[in-house]
């Protein structure tokens, strides 16, 4: 079985294609910029060169298009048609209360999307496009939906609710629902793997720390409290988001600048985090470049970032009375060694020993980065939020084919 799996976002559409026979990716790339007049599509079929095209995409609908005919195309294709795509996949990070799983989409999943547009208005309608978008492209091939937020909801009322007037949570549903819950729950799985315990008698804490971070506190294999809320805004500083803030800021930062609700959301998501406190940049990498040029607001902006990490890994392991593995993971907490060093060097009442080499080495794989003896394993486990959406794509379509007797 061939899957296409999808992460479209408002301008953008990533994608990524299997062959699930062995899990190969055959090829993979994004659309940019769409509505854009110089929209960039990038492709990057394997073992072949990438192709990079600049042209107007004007929309979601031409963007699949597009990313169709490099699938089948004559030099730079990997498939000779479109009929070989059995099934496309789609990351959607808001499933509210309704999705505690991944769904096969028909109308009555539609319409739940979009009820949530509410709670996701960043995220939800650019799903809906991609999935609009496949629709009219490709009408008969099954297409699955796999929520950030599924994996948080064995999340107990008193870590998702907020203490408001309930009527807010009655009739609005507003709660916290945590995200990232693929990554999360691929890496903890991972890493139960790797130190040869079952899941469900651990106590771990995985830091996805990408972009977007969050991190999860993980007991008996289940999310038990994770710091992103409501919206992806809340928990940890990231790179244009603030984290966690007293709410009082927000009406009196409006009644200061004269900012209405969008651009308030704007300044708290586009302009915040490393980027507002450096000055310079929401990258990590330019960050510790900058900070190790001896610039003194890039140094600020890492160690704010840093310190708000190593207080939620503190409060996990007291939420959870103990913790056996912390877990880092996506682009900064697979790649940025020395934001590792400086968190884990403070773990020592714990029971962390941070082993310095195994933490500077450069590695694609599973490691662990403390020593024998450190009595809390620290794990870099590389996260894969594209495959967890293929296998549960896999899983629905082809339990749909038995149910059908295909
Ligand atoms: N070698 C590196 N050192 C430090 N940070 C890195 C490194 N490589 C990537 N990153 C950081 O990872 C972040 C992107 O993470 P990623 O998980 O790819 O984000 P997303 O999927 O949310 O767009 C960027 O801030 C980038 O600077
Ligand atoms: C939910 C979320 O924050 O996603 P990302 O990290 O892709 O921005
Ligand atoms: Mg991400």
């Amino acid at each position: 079985m061939k899957i296409l799996v999808i992460n479209a976002g408002s301008s953008s559409l990533k994608y990524q294609f299997y062959d699930m026979k062995d899990e190969t990716v055959l090829a993979k790339g994004r659309v940019e910029r769409i509505g854009f007049e110089t929209s960039i599509l990038v492709h990057e079929p394997s073992g072949k060169p990438d192709v990079r095209h600049v042209s107007e995409i004007l929309d979601h609908t031409t963007a699949v298009r597009h990313l169709l005919d490099q699938l089948v195309h004559p030099d730079h294709g990997v498939i000779a048609s479109i009929a070989d795509i059995d099934a496309v996949g789609h990351r959607v990070v808001h499933g509210g209360e309704s999705f505690s799983e991944s769904v096969i989409v028909d109308d009555q999943v539609k319409r739940e999307i979009r009820n949530l547009f509410d709670l996701a208005p960043l995220h939800n309608p650019a799903h809906m496009m991609g999935i609009n978008a496949v629709e009219l492209n490709m009408p008969d091939v099954p297409q699955v939906v796999v929520f950030d937020t599924a994996f948080h909801q064995s999340m107990p009322p008193k870590t998702y609710l907020y203490p408001i007037p309930m009527v807010l949570y009655r009739k609005h549903k507003i709660r916290r629902y945590g995200f990232h819950g693929t990554s999360h729950m691929y890496v903890s799985d991972r890493a139960a793997a790797f130190l040869g315990k079952p899941l469900d008698q651990l106590k771990m804490i995985t830091c996805h720390i990408g972009n977007g971070a969050s991190c999860t506190a993980i007991l008996e294999g289940k999310s038990y409290d994770t710091s992103m809320g409501m919206t992806p805004l809340e928990g940890l500083m990231m790179g244009t988001r603030s984290g966690d803030l007293d709410p009082a800021v927000v009406p009196l930062a409006m009644a200061k600048h004269d900012l209405n609700v969008s651009e308030v959301n704007s300044m708290l998501n586009k302009h915040s985090g490393l980027q507002a406190v450096s000055g310079l940049s929401s990258d990590m990498r330019e960050i510790i470049e900058a900070m190790q040029a001896g610039d003194k607001q890039a140094a600020l902006a890492f160690e704010m970032y840093e310190y708000r990490i190593r207080k939620y890994i503190g409060s996990y392991a007291a939420a959870m009375n103990g913790v056996d593995a912390v877990v880092f993971t996506a682009g900064v907490g697979e790649n940025a060694a020395l934001l590792r060093e400086r968190i884990c060097e403070q773990l020592s009442y714990l029971g962390v020993e941070l082993d310095r080499e195994r933490n500077n080495e450069q590695s694609s794989s599973d490691r662990r980065i403390t020593t024998e003896q450190s009595r809390v394993q620290v794990l870099v486990i590389p996260t894969n939020e594209e495959l967890v959406i293929a296998r549960d794509t896999y899983r629905l379509v082809n339990n749909r084919g038995d149910e059908r007797g295909e």
